[in-house]
């Protein structure tokens, strides 16, 4: 699959690492930035691109992810569902993961760097790749709900 990530310099070490373990996982993973650590960067325009990319991709029929990294996760979140088309959950455990997918059809995952250890943020991001929507018509009805806000 082919991933967008993106993060700042508090989710830069983390960003590295998940690309090494998703590329060496077969995915096909693309950096949006940061590309240098710089401890005065902003997430903003990072995320923003991993999100327009996904939405951009997933819009001419590819199934593309896309995960954004901060200290928090939250401004991160914030700035990739700026997107239109992005609907990015903040996972902080296995089953907000698991759940982002089924229940909302995330096509983003937000993580909180300083929040988790490596090994917990990227059984998070496994849990996410893994888990596929449901379909299950309560959950699109609510999806598009907020799809209908968006495009108004
Ligand atoms: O999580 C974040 C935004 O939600 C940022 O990564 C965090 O605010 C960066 O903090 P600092 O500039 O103090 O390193």
């Amino acid at each position: 699959m082919r991933i967008h990530i993106a993060s700042d310099h508090a989710g830069f070490e983390l960003k590295e690492a998940l690309i090494e373990h998703l590329t060496a996982a077969g995915h096909d993973v693309v950096n949006h930035g940061a590309l240098v650590y710089d401890a005065l960067d902003d997430y903003p325009s990072f995320c923003i691109a991993a999100g327009e990319a996904v939405v951009a991709e997933n819009e001419a029929g590819g199934g593309t992810l896309g995960i954004v990294i901060g200290g928090s996760g939250n401004g991160e979140q914030i700035a990739a569902n700026k997107v239109r088309g992005v609907r990015a959950a903040l996972v902080w455990n296995l089953a907000t993961a698991q759940l982002g997918r089924q229940h909302n059809d995330a096509n983003v995952i937000a993580i909180g760097a300083r929040q988790h250890t490596l090994e917990e943020a990227t059984a998070f991001v496994d849990a996410f790749v893994a888990e596929p929507f449901s379909g299950d018509p309560r959950h699109a009805r609510r999806i598009d709900e907020v799809a209908a806000y968006e495009s108004r």
